[in-house]
């Protein structure tokens, strides 16, 4: 493929943001795409591609050509993945074979899958012998899935709309919402997507609003809704019918959920910013199915956010198990004696996950609930995201 100057230099202008001022991957190539307008579909896939490979394999490239320098780190990326390169003066001293002959010594799993050592040594202890190819798959870029809105569409009719447009997808099994791309692109562009016939979502993720076994008319509270992803999914599957009050800690994100339940149809949505417990205890006893999306590490969806392996620390794992379990002590008393809870979370380990049940429910709130099902998402086992669900029920 050919390189041109103005495209690098994107790639590398990002790759300095992310890396050096702190930036989310995903924010800053959309910041890069947006300011540069003249570029056309095949220019905005390969800065973003190129970029986001470049965050996953960051610790693989330094090994490869140690440097700080981003031109050497971007040659030594196009080299492994077998590209010939230019003769630019900002490649001039970069060696294929040197390369080659680098990647052959590295034995260490940690270099060799691109992560921290206390990434590699947190995932070997929570996972065991599976994690050698859970690693491996959180390292296969994330296929792009669209929920099919039920509210306006379904899967077959969004699949042959999709098709005129010239988007070629396929029904994966287990999953009655989903569609998934066969390439990967920008598909916000779709008019379809501005009619609301569609949302983006995970496969797994889609897991989870189903598991509450929602019917429409029930009073629902999606209690860290963010910008609304699974609030929508309940939405459709109430059949727009009933209540569904999506709150979360951060008004930004709300607004968000807002906007998207507009472009969905959907109109039982209320959102609550909560801003201390009062917020929670009005609630109490009040809801017939309760979500709790919690706020988490992220360690199962690295496939999409590559920067994590880089921004999280096991500081920031303890903290967010704090909160998790707060979360279940605090907001399970919003819901109904006899009504469903889901705690979920987008993370594989134990700790954030069945380990937190477990201490929930043989805390002195838990003890009114009880473990219906909890199911344990490897992103290796199903080729989506990692995810958790567990599914409790409050006997009185
Ligand atoms: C996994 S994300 C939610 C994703 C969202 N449910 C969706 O489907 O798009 C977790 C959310 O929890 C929120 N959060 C963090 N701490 C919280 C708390 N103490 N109470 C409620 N929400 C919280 C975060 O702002 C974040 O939006």
């Amino acid at each position: 493929m050919k390189l041109h100057q103005n495209t690098v230099q994107g790639v590398i202008d990002s790759l300095d943001v992310i890396f050096h001022q702190n930036g989310y991957a995903d924010k800053v190539i959309e910041r890069t795409l947006k300011s540069h307008p003249k570029w056309g579909a095949r220019d905005r896939g390969f800065v973003a591609e190129t970029v986001y490979e470049m965050v996953r394999w960051w610790r693989l490239i330094q090994a490869l050509s140690p440097s700080q320098d981003l031109y050497k780190m971007l040659g030594t990326y196009l080299l492994w993945k077998g590209q010939n390169l230019p003769d630019w003066k900002e490649f001039k001293t970069l060696d294929a074979k040197l390369v080659k002959r680098r990647l052959e010594k590295i034995e260490k799993r940690a270099i060799l899958e691109s992560i921290p050592d206390w990434m590699d040594e947190l995932g070997e202890s929570a996972l065991g012998s599976k994690w050698d190819a859970e690693i491996a798959a959180l390292n296969e870029p994330a296929a792009v899935v669209l929920r099919a809105n039920s509210l306006k569409t379904s899967v077959r009719e969004l699949a042959e709309k999709l098709q005129a447009d010239g988007i070629q997808s396929q029904v994966p099994n287990g999953y009655p919402d989903a569609l998934v791309l066969a390439q990967r692109q920008n598909i916000f562009r779709s008019a379809h997507f501005k009619e609301g016939l569609f949302e983006v979502q995970d496969a797994s993720s889609q897991l989870v609003a189903r598991a509450l076994d929602v019917a429409p008319g029930m009073r629902i509270v999606d209690a860290c809704a963010g910008a609304g992803g699974k609030s929508l999914h309940l939405a459709a599957l109430m059949e727009n019918k009933g209540r569904i009050l999506s709150m979360d800690v951060l008004d930004y994100k709300l607004k968000n959920t807002k906007l998207r339940a507009r472009r969905a149809g959907v109109s039982i949505i209320e959102t609550r910013v909560i801003e201390s417990n009062k917020t929670i205890k009005r609630l109490r006893n009040s809801a017939d199915r309760l979500l709790l999306d919690a706020p988490c590490s992220g360690m199962g969806v690295l496939k999409r956010n590559p920067d994590t392996k880089w921004k999280l620390s096991m500081d920031e794992i303890e903290r967010v198990k704090i909160i998790q379990q707060e979360i279940l002590q605090g907001y399970t008393t919003m819901l109904k004696p006899g009504g469903r809870a889901v705690y979920a979370t987008c993370s594989i380990l134990p700790d954030e996950n069945e380990k937190q049940v477990e201490r929930f429910l043989s805390s002195e709130v838990g003890r009114s609930f009880r473990l219906i099902e909890d199911q344990k998402i490897l992103a290796h086992e199903c080729g989506f995201d990692g995810f958790y669900i567990a599914q409790l029920e409050k006997t009185s």
